[in-house]
């Protein structure tokens, strides 16, 4: 199996609370994995140290073989949390900065997805709504050649039809499995159908992992197996 992100012992405190605690794990490449948890389960954390933006307190971690830091990060597409970038630009000339400034940026794909999420190219980001702005954040990392995308709670703020329509979507477009895309998301019911592989986080753990297929046939849905594990019952 190839590996995107390897972690060994990995523990990320800030100052008393624990965001992360003995995190070893080998996440797979060349598949959509889903990281999921309840709230405050580590999830963030677990992003914010893959692209380097924090340090863990112990243990290692490498992410396409190397530490993670500013050297890597070109090869890395990142939806953070709560992202809110191009204010002052409209859709086109956030492409436009796309194309000068973020590696991999491939602007005719980025038109595509635009016509695809029904996102007009002539307005402005600071006229946009949520859910519009959030399609917008969406197209920047996906219109990217890199072997890495990484989307924290990307489908936030988009509204359920449309929700639904991306994903399906989605799961049709990304079956090539070129880039490893790594999402966390609380849509499970939605998104369900795009992971290969699963890592369910509970207070700053991964309890369970593996392929989806798996999972579902010993566990029953995610849904399901998300319930009880937010409620402490481990999924085993
Ligand atoms: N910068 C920080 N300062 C203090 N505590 C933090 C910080 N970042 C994360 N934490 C704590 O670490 C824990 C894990 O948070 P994290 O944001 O990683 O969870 P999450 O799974 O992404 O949650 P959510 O689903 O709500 O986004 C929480 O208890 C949180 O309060």
């Amino acid at each position: 199996m190839d590996v995107v992100v390897r972690c060994q012992d990995v523990k990320k405190t800030f100052g008393t609370r624990t965001a992360l605690q003995d995190i070893t794990v080998k996440i797979p490449s060349h598949q959509v994995v889903g990281i999921l948890g309840p709230n405050g389960s580590g999830k963030s954390s677990l992003f914010r140290l893959i692209l380097g933006l924090n340090q863990p307190d112990s243990g290692e971690i490498s992410v396409l073989g190397r530490k993670p830091g500013w050297n890597n990060n070109h090869q890395i597409a990142y939806l953070p949390d709560r992202a809110r970038w191009y204010g002052d630009h409209t859709v086109e000339g956030a492409f436009q900065w796309g194309m000068d400034l973020l590696p991999g940026f491939d602007a005719s794909k980025a038109n595509e997805l635009a016509d695809w999420m029904e996102i007009d190219k002539k307005m402005r980001v600071d006229g946009m709504s949520k859910g519009q702005e959030a399609r917008l954040m969406l197209i920047m990392c996906l219109a990217r050649n890199v072997p890495l995308i990484v989307l924290d709670e990307p489908f936030t703020g988009i509204d359920t039809p449309s929700r639904e329509r991306i994903i399906d979507a989605l799961i049709d477009r990304v079956t090539e499995r070129e880039q490893t895309i790594l999402i966390s998301t609380h849509e499970i019911y939605e998104a369900e159908g795009l992971f290969d592989s699963v890592f369910f986080m509970n207070e700053g753990r991964v309890e369970l992992s593996g392929p989806a297929e798996e999972l579902r046939a010993k566990h029953g849905s995610m849904v399901e197996l998300v319930g009880k594990m937010s409620h402490g019952g481990r999924g085993r």
